[in-house]
Parts: C-alpha cells; sequence; structure tokens
C-alpha cells in the first residue's frame, strides 16, 4: 500500500523549546491513523507542519512520496484538514462560506458545494448564518470545507471536539463512510479514545513532542487481550523457565522488568509456580484485558519521555 504521509526526524522548535522532537510516522493509503497524546503533546503541532501552516526546524516530509519544498506544495492540494477550530466568517451563511472555500482552493463549478452540503448532512441549513451554528453543525461545516476538491486524504484535529454524545456518532459514522466507500485516508487526533478504538486502524502515541510509538490496531488488539503480568526477582531468569519449563513464547519483558504475558494457556496459579519452584520472589501478579485508554496511561506510565537510552518497550 502506498504511503500518502511519511516523515522522518521531524522537529519543531519554539526556541529552546521542542514541541516536536524527532518524530518519524508513517501513514498507509486507505488507513484511519489516529494520533494520541496529551494536552501540549505535540498533534496540532504535528499537523500544522504537515499541511504547512507551519514549518519544521528540522526534518523531513514526505507527501505521496514527494518531499521538495515545490512538490510538497503541490501534494497538499490532495489533502483537506481542519486544525483547531474551523475559520469561518461568522456573518455570512453556510453556503456563502462553503462557496468562498470553493472559489479560494479553485474548485470548479458550484455544484460542488451543493455536493458537500449534502454530503455532510448541511443541505437543510445552507441558509443559516455560521455564528448561529450549534458545535456538531460547525464541525460538519469545517468537515465540507476540507472536503471540496476531493481530498485523498483528511486530516482532522480532534473532530469530536465540543460534541454531544450523538453528535459524536455520527461524526464517526460520517468519517467511516468517507474512508470505506471513498477510499479516503484519514488522519485524526482524538482525546476520546474509546471512540478512536471504533475507527483507527493504526495509532501514534505522542508524549512530550516524541513519538512513544506506532502500531497498528490489530496489533495493539493483541496486546490488549487477555494478559498476565508478572514481576519478580530476576526477569530474565523466569522468561528462561517460561519457555523451557511451560512452552511459552508470547511474552515481553516491559520497560519495568515486568514480564507480560499475552493469552495465557494455563491459570495464574501455574506462572507464580514456576517462579516460587525456583526461588524467584513474586513482586507482582495481575490478570488483565486492557483498554486503548489504559494501554495508553500504561505505556506513558512505563517509558520514560526524557530518557530514550532507556529500554524498549518489549523484546518478545
Ligand atoms: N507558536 C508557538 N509558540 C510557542 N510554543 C508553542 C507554539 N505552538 C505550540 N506551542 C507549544 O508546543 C506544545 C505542543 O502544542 P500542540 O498545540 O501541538 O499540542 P497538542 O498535542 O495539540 O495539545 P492539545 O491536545 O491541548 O490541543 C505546547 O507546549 C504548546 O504550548
Amino acid at each position: 500500500m502506498e504511503n500518502v504521509i511519511e516523515t522522518r526526524g521531524l522537529t519543531k522548535r519554539y526556541g529552546s523549546f521542542a514541541a516536536l522532537d524527532d518524530v518519524g510516522v508513517t501513514v498507509r493509503r486507505g488507513e484511519v491513523f489516529g494520533l494520541v497524546g496529551d494536552n501540549g503533546a505535540g498533534k496540532s503541532t504535528l499537523f500544522k507542519l504537515l499541511c504547512g501552516l507551519a514549518f519544521p526546524t528540522i526534518g523531513e516530509i514526505r507527501l505521496f512520496g514527494e518531499h521538495s519544498p515545490r512538490e510538497l506544495e503541490r501534494q497538499r492540494a490532495r489533502i483537506g484538514c481542519i486544525i483547531e477550530q474551523p475559520g469561518f466568517y461568522p456573518h455570512l451563511s453556510v453556503e456563502r462560506n462553503l462557496e468562498c472555500c470553493r472559489i479560494q482552493k479553485g474548485v470548479p463549478g458550484k455544484n460542488a458545494t451543493d455536493r458537500m452540503l449534502e454530503e455532510v448532512g448541511l443541505a437543510y441549513a445552507r441558509d443559516r448564518t455560521c455564528k448561529d451554528l450549534s458545535m456538531g453543525m460547525k464541525q460538519r461545516l469545517g468537515l465540507a470545507m476540507a472536503l471540496i476538491g476531493e481530498p485523498e486524504v483528511l486530516i482532522l484535529d480532534e473532530p469530536a471536539s465540543g460534541l454531544d454524545p450523538s453528535g459524536i456518532v455520527e461524526m464517526r459514522t460520517l468519517l467511516q463512510r468517507l474512508n470505506r466507500e471513498k477510499g479516503i485516508t484519514v488522519v485524526l487526533s482524538s482525546h476520546h479514545l474509546a471512540e478512536l478504538e471504533q475507527m483507527a486502524t493504526v495509532y501514534a502515541f505522542l508524549s512530550h513532542g516524541r513519538l512513544l510509538e506506532q502500531v497498528g490496531a490489530e496489533e495493539l488488539r493483541e496486546r490488549c487481550a487477555d494478559r498476565i503480568e508478572i514481576a519478580v526477582s530476576d526477569a530474565a531468569c523466569y522468561t528462561v523457565l517460561l519457555e523451557r519449563e511451560l512452552g511459552c513464547t508470547t511474552y515481553q519483558v516491559l520497560g519495568d522488568g515486568t514480564v507480560s504475558i499475552a493469552n495465557p494457556r494455563l491459570d495464574m496459579e501455574a506462572y507464580s509456580g514456576l517462579a516460587s519452584a525456583h526461588g524467584l520472589s513474586i513482586l507482582k501478579l495481575e490478570r488483565r484485558r486492557l483498554s486503548l485508554e489504559q494501554y495508553y496511561l500504561d505505556m506513558k506510565d512505563k517509558v520514560d519521555p526524557w530518557s530514550w537510552d532507556a529500554p524498549e518497550m518489549g523484546v518478545a
């Protein structure tokens, strides 16, 4: 599958502060790419760099395989985006706002505006003044503006922000339809992890401007599946025992030395008994199934973002 977005060593500094630091991500055509991170992690900064609203201090951006500044500008015409709040003329109608956007983007034919209003379910409100729209309607209008010009990639910063529960479901359904039926690649950030979980096919986790990891949804589902976590006095010795005595290879040694056994075939006692029988003391023993939220919180706890010579996340 073609890489539509790639970054390498992407860094954005404001003075001595790195809002984004050495970030490498890859988005492939057709994916729904979920960017996760706390407030201030650097999500909007990454999106701004991709959309040409800010420039990297160092590092490379490739869009549809192209990376020269001139080509990047051309390729950006294939991307629709909403970064932070969509910008409107508050006193103009929905239709006029969309028309302004169409003309600005050089998209011919007013029928493009009509089509987009239908597409996002705003045709009925075409004459309403923008300042009087509900938050959900504003988000839909923002999406219509991003969609004008038939982009192949949509970059959306917090598209569910400020929406009520039914607005969130409607936004999700719309994005899923655009992805499935039109093949549009969707790159979005969200703090609603349970919501993101229903859409994303790949995730990237950012913390303090650094990429903790990029991982596919399937791989993540496996990591979140049923697992036993055991911390013992000698993790290296325990993993040898696990393999030799129990034939278990589906384990990872986490950053803090905890051995995480995925899809355990035996009950907890078998794994704790193995440690005890060989004189290892047990410091922690738990059985868990992780939500995306829990996975993210655990990962942040286990990886120290400030010490990047720290151990790998897993060595299974
Ligand atoms: N123009 C700027 N000048 C100085 N610092 C900035 C600038 N823009 C962003 N930052 C800082 O960069 C860091 C990352 O900001 P960014 O907006 O990318 O975070 P975010 O992950 O999108 O956060 P949120 O979830 O709150 O929207 C923050 O500490 C922010 O204060």
